[in-house]
């Protein structure tokens, strides 16, 4: 039964394996992995090519089956009502789903009529949705002469056509220019809030990831290996680093005096004129940190104050940055092919 009060989705001790083929070894895609989402929240899932975030979003949205596990998407089980999930929820593929020869409303009505929605209904909700997505100019025109981030929009605008309660957005700004994932990220904040919709979204983007998502999973290997909203992430790395450049004329070692005193700052060190240390709040410690340097007599040229990156949360969870593991998650997939 659903159970419109309880979380939207839930995945639970997932494990999926799938065989290596011609004399490879197995490859455990999930490896127990887990996770709850709020309805009306956009949960991101975190992590490098290969982690297993596809295959997640593939068994929640009943298109593949995790061989032990379970998983829930608005209180009804994926292998028990699989076309009650369908109908609850909307999947936005990394491969485009329109037709380039239609036009955007063709396009929208066509998908709106296929999810059994009423001629004139779906005219209706394609309007709204092109307005919503500042494509309603456009309507008329061949999605093969839109540009990606138009196409994008209208792959977003027709997974939402029948209203559903989660939609599944996987990696939706990838291979778009910045311009056109900055437009497309304000779409979907608006979107988010518009709709009242449970948006569970792939990506492996750090700054997508932060700025999007309510809360985020960080996967690894098939496994959550943290989790939390993005500041709670990054406020379990204890701490904003404060750096303070000194004056060319400032006594390095009477500054480092001086900030070793600010009881709010720790792990205070110097390397030459540049001193920094750690704090959990940096915007409320570095006012007092400039104080302590002006009583001293120390002259400063320059003061900052760096925020914890997800760069650092993924870095103390899996033990490499996520640069280096998506280069590396690049270079095996490169060699299997
Ligand atoms: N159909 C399949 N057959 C064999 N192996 C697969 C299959 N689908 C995925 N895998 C493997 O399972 C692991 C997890 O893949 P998955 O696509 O879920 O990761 P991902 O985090 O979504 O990565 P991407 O960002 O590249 O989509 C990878 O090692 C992948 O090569």
């Amino acid at each position: 039964m659903a159970q419109p009060s309880g979380p939207a989705l839930v995945a639970d001790q997932l494990v999926k394996t799938y065989s290596g083929g011609r004399g490879k070894p197995p490859v455990r895609a999930l490896d127990g992995l887990g996770f709850e989402v709020r309805a009306g929240t956009v949960f991101g899932l975190l992590g490098p090519n290969g982690a297993g975030k596809s295959t997640t979003m593939k068994i929640l949205s009943t298109l593949s089956r995790a061989d032990s596990g379970s998983a829930f998407v608005a209180g009804i089980d994926v292998v028990r009502q699989p076309s009650r999930v369908r109908r609850a929820i909307g999947f936005v593929a990394q491969k485009p789903v329109s037709d380039p020869m239609g036009t955007g409303a063709e396009n929208l009505v066509l998908a709106g009529r296929l999810q059994g929605m009423s001629g004139r209904e779906a005219v209706a909700r394609s309007r709204e949705l092109l307005d919503r997505f500042g494509l309603t100019g456009h309507a008329r025109r061949q999605v093969k002469t839109y540009s990606g981030g138009m196409a994008r929009k209208l792959d977003v605008a027709i997974g939402l056509m029948h209203r559903p309660q989660v939609l599944f957005l996987d990696e939706p700004t990838t291979g778009l220019d910045p311009e056109a994932r900055a437009e497309l990220w304000l779409e979907l904040e608006r979107m988010t809030t518009g709709e009242n919709l449970t948006v569970l979204l792939t990506t492996h983007y750090l700054d997508e990831a932060d700025r999007l998502a309510d809360r985020l999973a960080i996967v690894d290997h098939g496994r959550v290996v943290a989790g939390g909203t993005p500041e709670e992430l990054k406020n379990g790395l204890r701490g904003d680093a404060v750096v303070v450049e000194l004056a060319s004329d400032a006594d390095p070692f009477a500054g480092l005096a001086a900030l070793q005193r600010v009881e709010a700052l720790r792990e205070v060190g110097g390397d030459g004129r540049t001193l920094r240390g750690r704090a959990d709040s940096g915007a409320a410690t570095l006012p007092q940190a400039l104080a302590a340097l002006e009583a001293a007599g120390v002259a400063v040229a320059s003061a900052t104050v760096a925020r914890p990156s997800l760069d650092d949360v993924y870095l103390r969870h899996t033990g490499r940055t996520f640069t280096r593991a998506q280069e590396s998650a690049e270079l095996v997939l490169e060699n299997a092919r």
